[in-house]
Protein backbone atom coordinates (compact mmCIF):
# COMPACT_ATOMS: atom_id res chain seq x y z
CA UNK A 1 0.00 0.00 0.00
CA UNK A 2 1.26 3.67 -0.67
CA UNK A 3 1.74 5.38 2.42
CA UNK A 4 0.08 8.39 2.79
CA UNK A 5 1.15 11.82 3.57
CA UNK A 6 -0.19 12.68 7.30
CA UNK A 7 2.51 15.16 8.25
CA UNK A 8 1.73 18.66 7.33
CA UNK A 9 3.78 21.27 5.20
CA UNK A 10 4.31 22.84 8.67
CA UNK A 11 5.20 19.79 10.36
CA UNK A 12 7.81 18.92 7.23
CA UNK A 13 9.41 22.23 7.47
CA UNK A 14 10.28 21.00 11.65
CA UNK A 15 7.71 23.73 13.11
CA UNK A 16 8.81 26.97 14.56
CA UNK A 17 11.91 25.74 15.10
CA UNK A 18 12.67 24.19 11.63
CA UNK A 19 10.74 27.08 9.68
CA UNK A 20 13.32 29.83 12.26
CA UNK A 21 16.51 28.25 10.95
CA UNK A 22 15.53 28.04 7.17
CA UNK A 23 14.30 31.79 7.41
CA UNK A 24 17.69 32.69 9.39
CA UNK A 25 20.13 30.92 6.36
CA UNK A 26 18.08 32.12 3.44
CA UNK A 27 18.78 35.80 5.06
CA UNK A 28 22.43 34.67 5.39
CA UNK A 29 21.74 33.45 1.77
CA UNK A 30 20.72 36.80 0.90
CA UNK A 31 23.04 38.34 2.29
CA UNK A 32 26.02 36.77 0.33
CA UNK A 33 23.97 36.90 -3.22
CA UNK A 34 25.44 39.94 -5.10
CA UNK A 35 21.44 39.83 -6.76
CA UNK A 36 19.91 41.14 -3.75
CA UNK A 37 22.15 41.45 -1.10
CA UNK A 38 21.70 45.59 -1.86
CA UNK A 39 18.04 45.08 -0.83
CA UNK A 40 18.26 43.77 2.18
CA UNK A 41 21.54 45.90 3.17
CA UNK A 42 19.31 48.87 2.59
CA UNK A 43 16.69 47.64 5.21
CA UNK A 44 16.54 49.77 8.38
CA UNK A 45 15.87 47.08 10.51
CA UNK A 46 16.63 43.55 8.88
CA UNK A 47 16.02 41.43 12.73
CA UNK A 48 12.11 42.51 12.43
CA UNK A 49 12.24 41.51 8.97
CA UNK A 50 13.67 38.54 10.05
CA UNK A 51 10.87 37.97 12.41
CA UNK A 52 7.89 38.93 9.80
CA UNK A 53 9.22 36.48 7.44
CA UNK A 54 9.04 33.73 10.32
CA UNK A 55 5.60 34.06 10.79
CA UNK A 56 4.74 34.26 7.55
CA UNK A 57 6.28 31.21 6.79
CA UNK A 58 4.73 29.63 9.54
CA UNK A 59 1.32 30.91 9.03
CA UNK A 60 1.51 30.28 5.32
CA UNK A 61 2.74 26.57 5.90
CA UNK A 62 -0.56 25.77 8.17
CA UNK A 63 0.86 26.55 11.28
CA UNK A 64 -0.40 28.23 14.38
CA UNK A 65 1.48 31.14 14.56
CA UNK A 66 -0.30 34.85 13.24
CA UNK A 67 1.40 36.71 10.85
CA UNK A 68 1.49 40.60 12.16
CA UNK A 69 3.73 41.78 9.44
CA UNK A 70 2.30 44.06 6.63
CA UNK A 71 0.74 43.21 3.31
CA UNK A 72 2.74 41.33 0.88
CA UNK A 73 1.82 44.11 -2.16
CA UNK A 74 2.42 46.94 0.69
CA UNK A 75 5.69 45.47 2.27
CA UNK A 76 7.57 45.09 -1.46
CA UNK A 77 5.49 48.29 -2.77
CA UNK A 78 7.84 50.69 -5.07
CA UNK A 79 10.99 48.30 -4.67
CA UNK A 80 10.21 47.93 -8.37
CA UNK A 81 11.67 44.38 -7.89
CA UNK A 82 12.97 42.35 -11.31
CA UNK A 83 11.94 39.01 -12.36
CA UNK A 84 15.58 37.85 -11.93
CA UNK A 85 15.91 39.02 -8.14
CA UNK A 86 12.60 37.21 -7.43
CA UNK A 87 14.56 33.91 -8.98
CA UNK A 88 17.05 34.63 -7.15
CA UNK A 89 15.51 34.94 -3.83
CA UNK A 90 13.63 31.76 -4.69
CA UNK A 91 16.94 29.93 -5.58
CA UNK A 92 17.84 31.35 -2.33
CA UNK A 93 15.10 29.68 -0.02
CA UNK A 94 15.77 26.55 -2.31
CA UNK A 95 19.09 26.45 -1.32
CA UNK A 96 18.13 26.68 2.54
CA UNK A 97 15.55 24.13 2.29
CA UNK A 98 18.32 21.42 1.04
CA UNK A 99 20.42 22.59 3.56
CA UNK A 100 18.03 21.65 5.98
CA UNK A 101 17.48 18.49 4.62
CA UNK A 102 14.02 19.44 3.61
CA UNK A 103 12.55 16.16 0.68
CA UNK A 104 11.94 17.37 -2.62
CA UNK A 105 8.52 17.12 -2.22
CA UNK A 106 8.35 19.44 0.06
CA UNK A 107 10.68 21.27 -1.65
CA UNK A 108 7.99 21.30 -4.42
CA UNK A 109 5.30 22.74 -2.50
CA UNK A 110 6.97 25.50 -0.83
CA UNK A 111 7.94 26.79 -4.66
CA UNK A 112 4.64 26.56 -5.71
CA UNK A 113 3.52 28.69 -2.85
CA UNK A 114 6.20 31.19 -3.26
CA UNK A 115 5.00 30.86 -7.50
CA UNK A 116 1.59 32.22 -6.58
CA UNK A 117 3.09 34.94 -4.62
CA UNK A 118 4.91 36.62 -7.11
CA UNK A 119 2.28 38.93 -8.74
CA UNK A 120 2.46 40.82 -5.04
CA UNK A 121 6.31 41.12 -5.32
CA UNK A 122 7.59 42.00 -9.07
CA UNK A 123 7.06 45.19 -9.79
CA UNK A 124 4.64 46.41 -7.74
C1 LIG B 1 7.83 35.05 -2.58
C2 LIG B 1 8.86 35.78 -2.24
C3 LIG B 1 8.88 36.71 -1.07
C4 LIG B 1 8.23 36.64 0.12
C5 LIG B 1 7.27 35.55 0.62
C6 LIG B 1 8.61 37.82 0.89
C7 LIG B 1 8.17 38.09 2.17
C8 LIG B 1 8.52 39.20 2.91
C9 LIG B 1 8.02 39.51 4.22
C10 LIG B 1 7.01 38.67 5.00
C11 LIG B 1 8.60 40.66 4.63
C12 LIG B 1 8.36 41.41 5.97
C13 LIG B 1 7.24 42.42 5.80
C14 LIG B 1 7.18 43.40 6.94
O1 LIG B 1 8.23 43.94 7.31
O2 LIG B 1 6.10 43.69 7.46
C15 LIG B 1 9.49 41.08 3.56
C16 LIG B 1 10.31 42.18 3.61
C17 LIG B 1 11.24 42.48 2.65
N1 LIG B 1 11.37 41.92 1.42
FE1 LIG B 1 10.38 40.28 0.75
N2 LIG B 1 9.49 38.57 0.15
C18 LIG B 1 9.68 37.93 -1.05
C19 LIG B 1 10.52 38.33 -2.08
C20 LIG B 1 11.37 39.41 -2.02
C21 LIG B 1 12.32 39.77 -3.05
C22 LIG B 1 12.48 39.03 -4.39
C23 LIG B 1 13.00 40.85 -2.58
C24 LIG B 1 14.13 41.64 -3.22
C25 LIG B 1 15.07 41.11 -3.94
C26 LIG B 1 12.48 41.18 -1.28
C27 LIG B 1 12.91 42.22 -0.48
C28 LIG B 1 12.44 42.50 0.77
C29 LIG B 1 13.01 43.53 1.63
C30 LIG B 1 14.20 44.42 1.31
C31 LIG B 1 12.27 43.51 2.82
C32 LIG B 1 12.50 44.38 4.07
C33 LIG B 1 11.73 45.65 3.98
C34 LIG B 1 12.03 46.54 5.16
O3 LIG B 1 12.87 46.23 6.02
O4 LIG B 1 11.40 47.59 5.21
N3 LIG B 1 11.48 40.29 -0.97
N4 LIG B 1 9.41 40.18 2.52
Amino acid sequence: MTPVETKSLYQRLGGFDGITRIVHDVMDAHLSNPLVAPRFQASEDLDHAKQMAVEFFCAGCGGPEAYTGRDLLVAHKGMNISEQEYMAAMDDILGALRKNDIDDATRGEVTAILYSLKGQIIRV
